[in-house]
């Protein structure tokens, strides 16, 4: 099915965050819209799923014009979304879930549960998903879970299937075979708009390239693109994809953890068994593929989880014997694994918000009330500082674009004197140049002495930020390496150990094993994508266009 979006606009009060988008979507066409964070991509993929009624323009399916009252409409229409956060429920089957809320309903609306699991099985046999439709969602990762959502939207016949940043939750593995689906799906003759900030994704998959910003279409970009031609072209300058910073010089072991084990209430050792330290002045990062315990780790060191065993000490002080309240007065920064639970009050404005964990004190507290001018001083500077694109700082924060709230958990807790930051997924939804923005902060954070604890699944953060790796396994640390050491040796760190550490292989042994690797390349490959280092810029190794040669991009000028 062919899809037109012609002058599309949708207004918010003062703010257009659609102004006249035009975009074509050919039948089987992976089409990647690009965009900093706010330029108004979810805004229209709302728009084309029926959920915001645009204010100008309209749709046109196989060239006929349609209008959605809701996304009922779109999906009879032909339209699926996958949106970030899953609309699944726990304790229902694979098959109860996509039964949910369509027609194979019997008399009396009971569900035709032998003809959704069918189809779950149709779909999943012919797209190779491996999904059981009588697993229990909660059961299943995410990765499964996310494939449960496209099976639901291909049941009803979806045509054109909108994936809004599916792979910000996903393993890297996971991301492999969520593109390799797309591939599939592809070849079925599904047309698929995919948002993301992963350029790299971008270049592996997609074969048109749509760039917005500020509301605007501002060009279209080749797959052939190198990373730094699509993010200068995101953002409209250009960006340093890598960290710049001098070697670190730490301090003190400042922060300490002994033996520490976390036990989920069925038994299983979560955390186990965890001796390690923070110096001030070093950014140690936790690796791990999602699920090994660095989840629990991170929560611990804040309170938010209870510790079953071990010592947490801050410049010499026990934690564990401190309220929440009382760690984050201790100087510790808290960036949440999950923003839209831990991080933000969705109710509240962006300038309270910037202020959860200050409205007691000084200058903000005025007796036992706020002070409304000095809360609003801050949240102007803070977003500016951090560039989060807002109408008013005082209207809600879940008006903001996913990124931009991402923004305003790091500005609270960066701009406060910290002692200790620690900070789970810190540019999760983030653009590249936010991205680059927030990694030079947590780099002079380091430089200004104070230990920093990053956990991440990205490898690519990891690399460019950690003077030390600590990889996570199954709730142990596999092993700690030193960037510095590590890199004065012949292989330097690369993802390929990293990986293999990740999958529980000692640290030596990973070491041998990504030397022969790269020994079998013949040259260097210190990120392990299997491309040699000194060749130029190319496609990912799981690109689908085999190129070298970067295709320059279009850029329409903003009118
Ligand atoms: N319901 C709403 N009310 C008011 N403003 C909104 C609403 N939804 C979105 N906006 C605003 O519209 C703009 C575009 O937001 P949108 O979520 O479409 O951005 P995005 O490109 O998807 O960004 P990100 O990459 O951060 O997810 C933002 O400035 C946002 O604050």
């Amino acid at each position: 099915m062919k899809l037109e979006l012609q002058g599309i606009t949708k207004v918010f009060g003062p703010l257009v965050a659609n102004d006249h988008i035009d975009l074509v979507v050919e039948p089987g066409e992976i089409h990647a819209l690009l965009g900093e964070n706010g330029a108004g991509k979810s805004t229209l993929m709302n728009v084309l799923y029926g959920l915001y009624d645009p204010d100008d323009g309209q749709i046109l399916l196989d060239g006929q014009p349609v209008r959605f009252k809701g996304p009922g409409d779109a999906v009879a229409a032909g339209i699926g979304m996958v949106h970030q956060h899953f609309m699944l429920v726990p304790v229902f089957t694979v098959a109860e879930s996509v039964a949910l809320g369509y027609e194979p309903t019997g008399a009396a609306g009971v569900l035709k549960l032998d003809e959704a699991r069918r189809r779950v099985t149709e779909i999943s046999d012919r797209f190779g998903f491996h999904v059981d439709p009588d697993a229990l969602i909660e059961d299943l990762p995410v990765g499964v879970q996310q494939r449960v959502e496209i099976i639901k939207a291909l049941s009803r016949d979806a045509k054109v299937l909108i994936l809004d940043e599916p792979t910000a939750v996903l393993t890297p593995q996971e991301t492999d075979e969520l593109i390799g689906i797309m591939g599939e799906l592809k070849e079925s003759g599904t047309s698929i708009v995919f948002i993301t900030h992963k350029l790299r994704e971008v270049r592996a998959i997609a074969d048109r390239i749509t760039v917005i910003r500020r509301g605007k279409v501002v060009g279209e970009a080749s797959p052939t693109s190198t990373e730094t031609e699509l993010a200068s072209l995101m953002v409209g300058r250009s960006v340093n994809l890598s960290v710049e910073k001098a070697p670190a010089e730490p301090g003190v072991a400042a922060f300490q953890v002994e033996g520490l084990s976390v036990i989920a209430p069925n038994g299983t050792l979560l955390v186990d068994n965890l001796t390690f330290d923070v110096r001030g002045g070093e950014i140690l990062c936790v690796a791990g593929v999602q699920g090994n315990g660095q989840t629990e780790l991170a929560e611990v060191i804040l309170g938010l989880e209870e510790a079953d065993a071990g010592r947490l000490t801050l410049d010499g002080t026990d934690l564990l014997a401190r309220s929440v309240k009382q760690r984050l007065r201790a100087g510790i920064g808290f960036v949440p694994e999950d923003r839209s639970t831990d991080g933000v009050v969705a109710s509240f404005s962006i300038a309270e918000n910037l202020i959860l964990d200050l409205y007691d004190t000084e200058p903000f507290a005025r007796g036992i009330s706020l002070s409304p001018a000095k809360v609003a001083a801050n949240a102007e500077r803070r977003t500016e500082e951090f560039d989060v694109r807002y109408t008013s700082v005082h209207d809600p924060i879940s008006t903001l674009s996913g990124g931009n709230a991402q923004k305003v958990v790091l500005a609270r807790e960066m701009s406060r004197p910290l002692r200790l930051l620690v900070a789970s997924q810190p540019t999760r939804g983030l653009d590249v140049g936010s991205i680059e923005f927030v990694h030079k902060r947590i780099v002079a954070e380091r430089d200004n002495g104070t230990p920093v604890l990053i956990v991440s699944t990205e490898l690519d953060e990891v690399l460019n930020l950690a003077d030390r790796i600590a990889v996570m396994y199954r709730g142990r640390i596999v092993g700690i390496v030193d960037v510095a050491e590590e890199n004065a040796q012949a292989g330097g760190v690369s993802r390929d150990m990293l990986g293999l550490m990740m999958a529980g292989v000692p640290m030596d042994e990973a070491r041998a094993q990504a030397a022969e690797h790269r020994s079998v390349l013949g040259q260097a490959d210190l990120d392990g994508d299997g491309i040699p280092d000194a060749a130029p810029e190319a496609p990912t190794a799981v690109s689908t266009e085999a190129t070298t040669t970067p295709t320059p991009t279009t850029e329409r000028q903003d009118s």
